[in-house]
This record gives structure tokens, C-alpha cells and sequence, in this order.
């Protein structure tokens, strides 16, 4: 194989695209490199007719050959105008399905990560790996397709037509080759700098877009316009000037090359002026070789300069293999079995858990949260509430001990019938563009118009949606913005009702309604939670009442539990909790 680059990782990368997506559109390909074949045989054959031209019209006078000589030119013309159409045509194909194709396989990789994944790498930088590396792979294939396959190929031709016609003179081209080579290859070691540090300012500049319009009402607020400013156009000046850095590079091969081909053409010419003038050469032969040389030069740049661009492309290459190899941080076990139906009963058992390089967060906990029944887990903040609900939902491992359902530890269930077990409200409402409709009917895929307006009545949130001009066609806006937070709250808990699952997991669930709201919470939640295993964290202790136990967590363990009124009556930590609570 050709040898692409100095460094044997980036020749490493190139193999394994070409492995990838080359062989996967191997006959698009393929029906692209033959019709380069015909590209390098027409400009061959272009630089060979000079020489009939030269000798049959001007040394030989021959008026018979001219109509002959005349349509071998236009056939060749046409041959190799329908020879790139056919090129490019395929090129452009294969190149968009390997876009396309990449970025599929991009967005799967990433949606098979963790929670884990999406805490250490910024949504930016995924955002600009998408687009720019399957790019970028594109990008590599068409290079080294176009390059070392048409290039390579036409200059071998051209090379074959000139050692043909003036052998001695052909020595030429085997000296100046590798001196432009050498040339180029001292500015490929600064090209690959630029190229990596280009890619982390335009993730830069996501970043900063994201910020500004998720953050807006802050930015507003704060008055951090200028600040804000500051950073995009910095981000935005470091892609100006790592982008100049590079045409500088590119365009420094230009001199190098026009030089050694100036003195390369200008020496075939001076050499074969005396040939022809004194030794008698025919004329044909020289001007074919100088045709071919001419011809040859385009090609040669490219070639000397593909290693300077792929340079740029192989740092959004290397970028996407690593994020495919990027270890999954939560995997399924290969002898996973689905979780079957059961009375929902949800047991710690010794549990171990810290976030990555983070404090023990639960050591050795034990819980038993009863089927059926709802559970209210209450307590001083980073308690460890919300980590528990992580943990039912298999966001996370625990790093010893189990987390068991109906006695099956999660851990060997599949991650899709766990999932299926469970609705879940967050603390920090999402919601999905599109109308109200289809963020609740998320839910539940396949419920009728009438489930998903009976939901929304459970969850109280049919009369404010009633009331919108578009009812539940409205659109919600980016991330539901254009709706209130207890309006969204509301939206994300119809979306739990509907999902009807025998797990209901609420954290935080009614923080943004308001007192009359929850009320009317509390009691669609009773009927909601009848028979299901509930758990809800509260801080407002007003919705935890009527749940069957109440469990209170301090710094990782359990410190109490039972009900409402047996835990007042004991004068713990929740009698405290209350207190501070009903105090004016
Ligand atoms: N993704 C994370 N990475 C690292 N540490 C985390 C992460 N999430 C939570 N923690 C830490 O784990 C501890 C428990 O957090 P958790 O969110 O479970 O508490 P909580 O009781 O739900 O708190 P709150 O009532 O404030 O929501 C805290 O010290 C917190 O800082």
C-alpha cells in the first residue's frame, strides 16, 4: 500500500477507513476508478497526438490526415469530458453515503454511552463532531481516491509518454519529483498543529452559541452580553487566524512547486531546442514530451499538496475512531434476560456507589422499597436521594452490591424491559420540539389522541392546554420555552401518567406548580399510584404525607423511616424537617 503519511498512526487511521467505507462502497467506487482509467488514458493520449500534429502537419505536410488527426482529438475530448462526469458523479455519491453513513454510526455510538459519557464530553463537542468528522472521512476517501488513484495514475501515463518519446530527457522528472517532495514535506508537520487546534475552536464557537441561547435570560439579566461577546469573538478569530495559518502552509507549496516545475519545463525546453535544431530529432517527439510534461504538472501538485490536506482531515478522523472506540460506560451483559412482570418490589442490597472520582455517595446501603406502595424518600440536599433513583434506573453501576427487582439483580436484565418498567418524572423538566401532542404522547408510542388527553386531565394540565389557541397541536417551543415551568412540569408528568408503567419514579416532580396544582396532583397521584411502586423525593414534605413509608436519608444512609405519623411522633430528623417547614 501507498504510504500516505510520515506518522504510521495516521497511516493506521487511513487503513481502517478504507476498510470501513471504502470496501463498503466498493463498486461506487470502483465504477469511479475506471472511469479514471479512461481520465489518465485520454490526457495520456492528449500529449501523444502532439506529436502526430507536429509531425504529419508541419515536417510532413500530410492534408489527407488532417480530418483522421482532428477527430482523434475531439474523441478524445469527449471520451474524458464523459470520463469525469462518471467520476465525479460516483465520487459525489459514494462521498454523501459515507456522510450519512458515519454520522449514523456517530449518533449510535454516542447513544449507546452512559450518563457517565455525556458528563465528560460538552454537548458542543459532540455537535462538532458530527458534522465535521464524518466530513472529514469523506473528505480523506476522496483524497486519497482522487489523488493517488486519477492522479497517480495520469502521471504515470504522462511519465510512460515521455520516457517514450525522449528517454534521456525523461530523467528529468526523476529528479525533481522527490525534490518536491522533500519541499512539501517541511510544512506538513505545522499543517497537522493547525488542523487540531482549528477543530477545538470551532467546538469553541458551538459552545459559546449553545450558552448564549440556552442561557439567554441569564445572559440578559446578568448584562453578560460584552462577555459573552468576548468569547465568541475570540473563539471566532482563533478559526480566522488557524484558518490562515493553513492556507499560509498550503499556498507556500505553490512556489516550491511553480519553481522546480519552471526550471524542470524550461530545462526540457532548452535540451530539446537542441536536439531538434542540431541532432536531428524529430519534432513530434519533443513536443509530445513537453506536452506530457505540461500536462503532467497539475497532477504532480496535487499529489506533492495531498499530503498537506490530509493532514487537515485525518485530526477529524482520528477524532471520530476515538470516539468510537471510546469504551461503553454502561453495557448490557451479552446473556441479558428481559425482567418479567412482577409485584415490583425494588431492594438494595450493599450497595457501593461514588461518581466517577467522586466521594462515596452510598456505602453498604441497604433498602427495601415495598411493591405497590408509595415511598418517599426526604432528607437534607446531596443526601443521596436522587443518586438512588439513578441507580433503579440503571443510569449507573453500583461498584459493589446489587440493585434487585422482584429479586433479579438489574444489573443482568436487559436495558430496554428495565426501562419499560419505569416512568420517570425529572427535576428538570424536559421537553422535545414539537407540539404537546407528541411530547406526551412520547410516553407511550401508539396511544390514541383520548389516552393522551386523559393523561393530561390526571396530570391537570388539560384546561391550560384547552386554553391555548393551537390546544394540543401548541408548539412548545426549544426545550418547551415557550410554555411556563409549571406548565412544562405538568406536560412531563402527563407524559409519566401515560406511560403507565409499574415503577413511578417522581424526583422533584411538582417543585414549579403551584399550591393549587399540587393539590390537584396529590390526588390524581393517589389514584395514579394505586397498586404501583412508587417513589417520590420531595423537599416540600406537604406532598409526602400520604405516602406508606417515608424514608429519611442523611450524607448516604438511611437515618428513619415509616410513616408520616410515626416519624413526627419520634421527633428525628423528619419532626425537624417539618418543623423548619411550617415555621412563618
Ligand atoms: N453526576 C454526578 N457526578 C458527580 N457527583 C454527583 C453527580 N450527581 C450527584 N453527585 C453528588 O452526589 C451526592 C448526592 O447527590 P444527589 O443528587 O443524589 O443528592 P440529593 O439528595 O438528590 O440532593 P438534592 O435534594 O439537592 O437534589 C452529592 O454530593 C452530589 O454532589
Amino acid at each position: 500500500m501507498f504510504r500516505f503519511f510520515r506518522s504510521t498512526e495516521n497511516q493506521r487511521l487511513v487503513a481502517r477507513l478504507i476498510r470501513e467505507s471504502f470496501y463498503q462502497h466498493r463498486f461506487g467506487y470502483g465504477a469511479a476508478i475506471l472511469s479514471m482509467l479512461v481520465v489518465a488514458a485520454t490526457t495520456g493520449a492528449s500529449a501523444w497526438i502532439l506529436k502526430e500534429i507536429t509531425d504529419e502537419f508541419v515536417v510532413f505536410k500530410r492534408i489527407d490526415r488532417v480530418n483522421l488527426i482532428a477527430g482523434g482529438v475531439a474523441t478524445i475530448f469527449i471520451l474524458k469530458g464523459l470520463a469525469n462526469f462518471i467520476q465525479a458523479y460516483f465520487m459525489s455519491r459514494v462521498g454523501n453515503a459515507i456522510i450519512a453513513d458515519r454520522q449514523r454510526k456517530i449518533y449510535d455510538r454516542i447513544l449507546a454511552q452512559g450518563i457517565e459519557f455525556y458528563h465528560s464530553t460538552s454537548s458542543s463537542d459532540l455537535i462538532t463532531r458530527m458534522t465535521n468528522n464524518a466530513q472529514a472521512a469523506r473528505n480523506v476517501l476522496d483524497l486519497v481516491v482522487t489523488s493517488y488513484v486519477r492522479d497517480l495514475l495520469s502521471l504515470v501515463v504522462l511519465v510512460g509518454v515521455m520516457v517514450w518519446q525522449q528517454p534521456a530527457l525523461s530523467i528529468i522528472c526523476f529528479v525533481v519529483g522527490p525534490l518536491a517532495i522533500y519541499g512539501v514535506n517541511r510544512i506538513l508537520k505545522r499543517v497537522r498543529k493547525f488542523a487540531a487546534m482549528e477543530f477545538r475552536s470551532v467546538g469553541q464557537i458551538v459552545q459559546v452559541m449553545q450558552e448564549t441561547a440556552i442561557g439567554v435570560r441569564v445572559v440578559k439579566s446578568f448584562n453578560l452580553e460584552g462577555a459573552m461577546r468576548n468569547r465568541m469573538y475570540k473563539a471566532v478569530s482563533d478559526v480566522e487566524n488557524r484558518a490562515n495559518n493553513i492556507a499560509t502552509l498550503e499556498a507556500a507549496t505553490s512556489p516550491v512547486m511553480e519553481t522546480l516545475a519552471g526550471l524542470a519545463i524550461a530545462g526540457a525546453i532548452f535540451v530539446s531546442g537542441f536536439l531538434v535544431l542540431q541532432g536531428g530529432q524529430m519534432p513530434g517527439n519533443i513536443m509530445a514530451f513537453i506536452g506530457a510534461l505540461l500536462f503532467a504538472y497539475e497532477p504532480a501538485k496535487r499529489l506533492a499538496r495531498v499530503r498537506i490536506s490530509l493532514e487537515s482531515g485525518i485530526v477529524g478522523v482520528r477524532m471520530m475512531f476515538e470516539l468510537a472506540d471510546q469504551p461503553l460506560t454502561l453495557v448490557e451483559k451479552p446473556d441479558a434476560k428481559p425482567l418479567l412482570a412482577g409485584p415490583g418490589e425494588i431492594r438494595f442490597d450493599a450497595v457501593d456507589f461514588a461518581y466517577q472520582k467522586g466521594p462515596p455517595v452510598l456505602d453498604r446501603f441497604d433498602l427495601t422499597l415495598a411493591p405497590g406502595k408509595m415511598t418517599a424518600l426526604v432528607g437534607p440536599s446531596g443526601g443521596g436521594k436522587s443518586t438512588i433513583l439513578n441507580l433503579i434506573m440503571r443510569m449507573y453501576d453500583p461498584q459493589s452490591g446489587r440493585v434487585l427487582f422482584d429479586g433479579h439483580d438489574i444489573s443482568h436484565a436487559t436495558l430496554a424491559s428495565l426501562r419499560e418498567k419505569i416512568a420517570y418524572v425529572s427535576q428538570d423538566t424536559f421537553l422535545f420540539a414539537g407540539t404537546i401532542m407528541h411530547n406526551i404522547r412520547l410516553g407511550r408510542e401508539g396511544a390514541t389522541d383520548d389516552e393522551v388527553i386523559a393523561a393530561a386531565k390526571a396530570a391537570n394540565a388539560h384546561d391550560f392546554i384547552s386554553a391555548q389557541a393551537k390546544g394540543y397541536e401548541t408548539d412548545v417551543g426549544e426545550n418547551g420555552g415557550l410554555l411556563s415551568g409549571g406548565q412544562r412540569q405538568r406536560i412531563s408528568i402527563a407524559r409519566a401518567m401515560l406511560r403507565n408503567a409499574e415503577i413511578l419514579l417522581l424526583d422533584e416532580a411538582t417543585s414549579a406548580l403551584d399550591a393549587e396544582s399540587e393539590a390537584l396532583f396529590r390526588d390524581a397521584l393517589q389514584q395514579l399510584t394505586e397498586g404501583r411502586t412508587t417513589i417520590v423525593i420531595a423537599h416540600r414534605l406537604s406532598t409526602v404525607h400520604q405516602a406508606d413509608t417515608i424514608v429519611v436519608l442523611e450524607a448516604g444512609k438511611v437515618v428513619e423511616s415509616g410513616p408520616h405519623k410515626t416519624l413526627l411522633q419520634q421527633g428525628g430528623l423528619y419532626q425537624k424537617l417539618y418543623e423548619y417547614q411550617l415555621m412563618p
